[in-house]
């Protein structure tokens, strides 16, 4: 039996944790899927890779606005494809080749596995390895409605739909989170005729509620979006194309004809099919692997030495940036055992790459005044996109900035962003709370350059009705 120092389970964030240290050590990578897993070959870098296009594509919409004409004349689907997926298959199978052919110390293990003891595996094809340090970077995967018609050629999820052949003229997205907010932008951008459908009467939950109804006001602008519909059954006409059945709490029906059906229905971590129960892996109630603040599994409530797990099988957040910051925790924890290091989640944003874009980090209103001890001041602001120079010379109607913050201390506690570039205007209400900066010292210390949009942020700090020490800068 193969016996290794470290054996892996998911080449996704997994595969960073390869470092020189292991060198004159063992090492098994074991994947069942396509080497590099979601980010890299199904999800933040190739969807982005259709979002920009698809908002070149959209611009015809804007500069209407602003007395410019443009015309969309021909989207080549097939060529931006293949354009993206001849970059990304290329960088996957490079990686895969590396690992798998050029690294006499690590073994590919292209296969499944579940856990047959805490540092033991099976592959499905019947391979057995145990290993001195185990860690769980097995992620997530859709979830699809138990419905009728469900296997039908034209309904995909984010793993296919991105490779299909030729632009669809009509497209249904089932769900109101991240990845159905940006595949309807990515259709409507490349003009499309896109149906959005969500179970609750909320897009985006989680997000703050004036971020989340602002953005199916922009939605629903675009394209048609129905809110309250229940997916119950996908029918197959016989023409190439297909009926999409909803309905909502009273039973009122909702029919959509479609040429390709999107679900985007949510996603769960892969806890599973990894054969906890032999392992003795504590599970969370929301699926998750249980960890540590140090990112080791827990057993009976105990944490497993040398047994890490990281990414969408660990944590709440789905998202790339933390799965990479905790692989970075338990690659040094694997090298230092002796020296342990804690997982800090302060201040973790997220963007939704839509058509407006969102971007937040930190509390909603909702939660900060929920959460608030007796007496402590909550204070908000708003400030429309409109109200400054850049916002002006945009004609923008619709993009915000929403800040949420402690009136006596000054403490930022959220920040909400919808419109352009909303990801990049988040990031130094990012950087503060990471720093404990005050709202004070962040609107007036450093100089915010005029008449760019980032003063549309600037204005959103000012307009904080925070306590200012006597010393503030002016
Ligand atoms: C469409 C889409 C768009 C996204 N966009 C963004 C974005 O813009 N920004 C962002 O931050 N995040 C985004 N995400 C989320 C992000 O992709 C994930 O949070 C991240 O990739 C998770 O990494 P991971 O290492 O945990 O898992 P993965 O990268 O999924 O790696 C897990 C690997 O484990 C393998 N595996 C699973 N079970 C087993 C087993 N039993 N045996 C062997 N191998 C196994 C899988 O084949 C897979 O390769 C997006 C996700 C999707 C689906
Ligand atoms: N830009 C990014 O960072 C990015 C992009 C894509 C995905 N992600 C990650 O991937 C995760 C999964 O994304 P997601 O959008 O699939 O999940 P989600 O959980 O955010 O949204 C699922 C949606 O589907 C709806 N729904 C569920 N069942 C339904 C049904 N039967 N009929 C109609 N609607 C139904 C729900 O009401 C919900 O709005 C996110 O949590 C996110 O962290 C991140």
């Amino acid at each position: 039996m193969p016996h290794y120092d470290l054996a892996i389970v998911g080449s996704g964030s997994g595969n960073s944790l390869i470092t020189p240290y292991w060198d004159n050590k063992r090492v098994a990578l074991i994947d069942g899927g396509v080497f590099g897993g979601t980010c890299l070959n199904v999800g933040c870098i190739p969807t982005k890779m259709f979002v920009y296009p698809a908002g070149l594509a959209a611009a015809h919409h804007e500069a209407a606005r602003l007395g410019v004409d443009l015309s969309l004349d021909k989207v080549h689907w097939n060529g931006i494809r293949d354009r993206i997926f001849g970059r990304i298959d290329s960088i996957s199978l490079a990686g895969r080749d590396y690992r798998a052919k050029e690294l006499d110390h690590v073994d590919l293990y292209e296969d499944y596995a579940r856990f047959t003891g805490p540092r033991a595996l099976r592959t499905e094809s019947g391979v057995d390895i145990t290993a001195e340090q185990v860690v769980v970077a097995a992620g997530s995967r859709a979830v699809l409605p138990d419905v009728p018609g469900i296997g039908l050629p034209q309904v995909h999820t984010s793993d296919t739909v991105m490779r299909i052949d030729g632009l669809p003229e009509r497209v249904v997205v089932v769900g109101g989170g991240y990845i159905a907010a940006e595949f309807a932008g990515i259709f409507h951008g490349f003009g499309s005729v896109v149906t959005q459908v969500n179970r609750s009467r909320r897009l985006l939950r989680g997000h703050d509620a004036d971020i989340s109804g602002r953005f199916a006001a922009a939605a629903a602008s675009r394209w048609r979006l129905e809110l309250g519909f229940s997916l119950q059954s996908i029918k197959d006409t016989g023409t190439g194309t297909v009926e999409v059945n909803f309905a909502d709490a009273e039973g009122r029906p909702l029919c959509v004809p479609a040429d390709v059906v999107l679900l985007a229905t949510g996603r769960v971590p892969n806890t599973d099919r990894l054969g906890v129960e032999a392992a003795g892996f504590d599970v969370d109630d929301d699926g998750t692997l249980a960890v540590d603040a140090r990112l080791r599994v827990l057993s009976h409530g105990e944490p497993l030495d040398g047994v890490y797990a990281l990414g969408d099988v660990a944590n709440r957040y789905q998202l790339k940036h933390v799965a990479n910051r905790e692989a970075r925790v338990v690659a040094h924890n694997l090298e230092h055992p002796d020296r342990l290091r804690r997982i800090d989640y302060t201040a973790v944003p997220a963007a939704v790459f839509s058509n407006p874009q969102v971007a937040s980090v930190g509390l909603t209103e909702e939660e900060a005044r929920s959460r608030a001890a007796g007496g402590t001041d909550i204070v908000t602001a708003v400030q429309d996109y409109g109200t400054t120079a850049y916002g002006w010379a945009m004609e923008d109607g619709e993009g915000v900035v929403k800040l949420v913050a402690e009136k006596s201390s000054g403490r930022l506690l959220g920040a909400h962003i919808l419109g352009h570039e909303a990801s990049i205007l988040l990031q130094p209400l990012v950087q503060a709370m990471a720093g404990s900066v005050p709202v004070h010292e962040l609107a007036r210390g450093p100089y915010w350059i005029h008449p760019a949009l980032t003063e549309v942020v600037e204005n959103a700090l000012l307009a904080l009705d925070v306590d200012l020490p006597e010393d503030a800068p002016l």
